[in-house]
């Protein structure tokens, strides 16, 4: 009997989301980081299933202790309760470097590209709302000529951010080698396949902070949200979010679904980079912050009813990790072929293309 049923090909994952045709899973990562090559393999193929169905899923056993992402987290709400003049006198400056403070509406992150005309209105019109955000955007230390924009001479705390973000920079650094280990494992690659493509650390730290908002900010205005609807731009991001709630992913259909927050796990998201260079066979899925979802607590019912009451504060955490600048991207073995699909897009170097997109958001 058993013999008649199709052969498990993904390791076992749990399904995290599903609306809309769109499903998200929850997949435990520990296999791959210390299981036996078949664990890996498991894992692997469900990694990739993911990053070619929604293009979004959470980690759990990531190998990032959830000590150290919730010492990130102090740190960074205690960098924002700086004096605005602070922060302002670490302000970031060129796309090149994409360093330093960004301050509330500086950022546009809404995009009008490739997209149908519908959302490309809608894109258009939120634009001319600011983002309800502030970041602190740290790149890869010591590169000549683009410093990172530490406050460490304003004081010992200043000290201590440049040492807890250099270390978590590190961490993070790591994890993104590994699902690119098994994104290659996925794609019938050698598992170090793109070790070389993404061994400099050419990524981007940045601390998010949405800060406390009257709920009646929404209710006035349908389109204000805490971060416009977009996609990432590089391979991967990992993102650590608090509990508040608010990010959604773009459905198959069009609508908005939470990616609603799931302790210990990291939300991994394939970027536009990393679709380009799999022939858009990985998806780059767009997505946005809005305010928290309708919670049914009493106390914030009554709240709601009278049209008082504030959204608190909300943090998360999104590592960038880009190919190395120098790499030149073209479509990943396996992809594109006569009997498979056409080659989509011509070569580029990674540091080119991010500029590029980079340049267009700011
Ligand atoms: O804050 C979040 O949860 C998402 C932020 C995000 O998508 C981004 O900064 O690209
Ligand atoms: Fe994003």
């Amino acid at each position: 009997m058993e013999g008649n049923l199709p052969q498990q090909q993904c390791h076992p994952v749990t399904t995290a989301i599903e609306k809309d045709d769109l499903v998200i899973p929850i997949i435990d990562f520990g296999p791959f980081l210390h299981g036996t090559p078949a664990d890996k393999h498991e894992v692997a193929m469900s990694v990739v299933h993911a990053f070619k169905t929604s293009g979004f899923l959470y980690l759990s056993n990531h190998g990032v202790p959830p000590s150290v992402v919730s010492h990130v987290f102090g740190t960074s709400a205690r960098f924002f309760a700086r004096p605005q003049d602070q922060k302002d006198s670490l302000c970031w400056t060129t796309p090149q470097a994409n360093r330093g403070y960004v301050k509330t509406g500086q950022e546009k992150l809404s995009t009008v590209e490739d997209v149908d005309d519908d959302v490309a209105a809608a894109a258009a019109e939120s634009r001319s709302i600011p983002d309800l955000k502030e970041t602190m955007e740290i790149g890869r230390e010591g590169v000549e000529g683009l410093p990172n924009r530490w406050p460490e001479h304003l004081d010992a705390a200043g000290k201590e951010f440049k040492a807890v973000m250099l270390s978590f920079f590190e961490m993070c650094k790591a994890l993104h080698t590994e699902v690119m280990r098994a994104i290659a494992l996925g794609m019938h690659l050698p598992e170090h396949y793109f070790d070389p493509y993404v061994d400099a650390g050419d990524n981007n730290l940045r601390l998010l902070h949405y800060p406390a908002v009257d709920k009646r900010v929404f209710r006035h205005n349908p389109l204000q949200v805490r971060a416009g609807e977009h996609s990432d731009y590089g391979s991967i991001t990992l993102l650590f979010q608090d509990g508040r709630g608010g990010l959604q992913v773009r459905s198959p259909r069009g609508t908005f679904v939470d990616a609603t927050p799931i302790a210990d796990t990291v939300v991994v998201n394939a970027g536009d980079l990393l679709a380009r260079w799999s022939n858009d066979t990985i998806k780059s899925t767009r997505h946005r912050v809005v305010e928290p979802p309708k919670v049914v607590d009493e106390d914030e019912k009554d709240a709601d009813e009278d049209g008082s009451g504030v959204y608190p504060d909300r943090y998360s955490i999104a590592y960038f990790c880009n190919p190395n600048n120098d790499q030149m991207i073209e479509a990943i073995p396996g992809t594109y072929g006569e009997d498979i699909r056409p080659l989509k897009y011509p070569g580029i170097t990674a540091g080119d293309y991010l500029v590029q997109r980079l340049t267009a958001t700011y």
